[in-house]
């Protein structure tokens, strides 16, 4: 697994009150200050000039500068650094700074350099799926997201057994005390044949009795 190539850890990461700087505020920019605010990130770009998506975000601050300017200062001030301005050496040489910093840094046009990929991804409420090539081709990341999404929308048992192994989960918790003994359990219960032939049935309500059936038989 781990070869010379870059490899990166997957997180999901809650952006409330995190600070973002964005340089350049053209189409790249705009499209990551736009998701990174939208996900509640507090987000300010810095750039010659500002797309008109960003001209209208008024929950978006924009600071018209020469981003050349800027210095530790500045980038102290923020969390994560994205460099998307025109000028290649000048994103190379703020990221670095950034990075330099300890800031986590995302330069899309040289992933090599970056600290985070930015990927292709789905979320809701139940689910979130993130899909990276490496940066290698956005394009094909996008397929592979797909292909996972229409996996999950042939299945819909899947959604279904997210929710009822959730319940189960909060089940254990209010009648067993031991971590450990609850995880097993868990497990039992995911594999029990009634368990998963009352799911198939999407009966939910002999599903959750069966459960309860099992961590009342069981020897704690
Ligand atoms: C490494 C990465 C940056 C990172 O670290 O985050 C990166 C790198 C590069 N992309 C390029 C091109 C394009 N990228 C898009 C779109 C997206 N690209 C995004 C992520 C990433 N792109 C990261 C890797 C993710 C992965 O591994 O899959 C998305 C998810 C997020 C976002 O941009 O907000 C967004 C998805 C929107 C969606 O479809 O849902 C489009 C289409 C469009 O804009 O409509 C094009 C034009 C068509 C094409 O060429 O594919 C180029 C060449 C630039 C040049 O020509 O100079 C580079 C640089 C290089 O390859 O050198
Ligand atoms: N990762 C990705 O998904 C993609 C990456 N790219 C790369 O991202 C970079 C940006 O692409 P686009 O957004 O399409 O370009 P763009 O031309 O739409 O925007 C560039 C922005 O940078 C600003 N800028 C330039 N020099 C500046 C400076 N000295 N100080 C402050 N702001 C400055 C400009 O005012 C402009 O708002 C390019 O290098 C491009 O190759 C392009 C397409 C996709």
């Amino acid at each position: 697994m781990l070869s010379q190539v870059h490899h990166y850890f997957p997180i999901f990461l809650d952006l409330t009150n995190v600070k973002v700087l964005v340089i350049g505020g053209g189409k790249v920019g705009s499209k990551r200050a736009s998701k990174f605010r939208d996900y509640g990130a507090e987000v300010t770009v810095v750039s010659l000039d500002f797309s008109e998506d960003l001209a209208t975000r008024n929950d978006i601050i924009k600071v018209k500068l020469d981003a050349s300017i800027l210095g530790e200062e500045f980038l102290s001030k923020y969390d994560i650094i994205i460099t998307a301005t025109s000028d290649q050496s000048l994103n190379s040489r703020l990221c670095s700074l950034g990075k330099s910093l300890k800031k986590f840094c995302n330069n899309p046009t040289n992933p090599n350099e970056s600290s985070f990929i930015v990927p292709i991804f789905y979320e809701d409420d139940d689910v979130g799926i993130a899909v990276t090539t490496m940066g290698k081709s956005s394009i094909m990341s996008k397929v592979i997201l797909d292909k996972a999404l229409e996996a999950l929308k042939n299945d819909p048992k899947i959604l279904l057994e997210i929710k009822v192994m959730n319940d189960v989960k909060s089940l254990l918790k209010s009648k067993i005390k031991d971590p450990s003994i609850r995880y097993n359990l868990y497990h039992k219960i995911f594999i029990d044949k009634q368990f998963e032939s009352f799911i198939n049935d999407g009966n939910i309500d002999s599903a959750m009795k069966r459960a309860e059936e099992i961590i009342n038989g069981s020897s704690f």
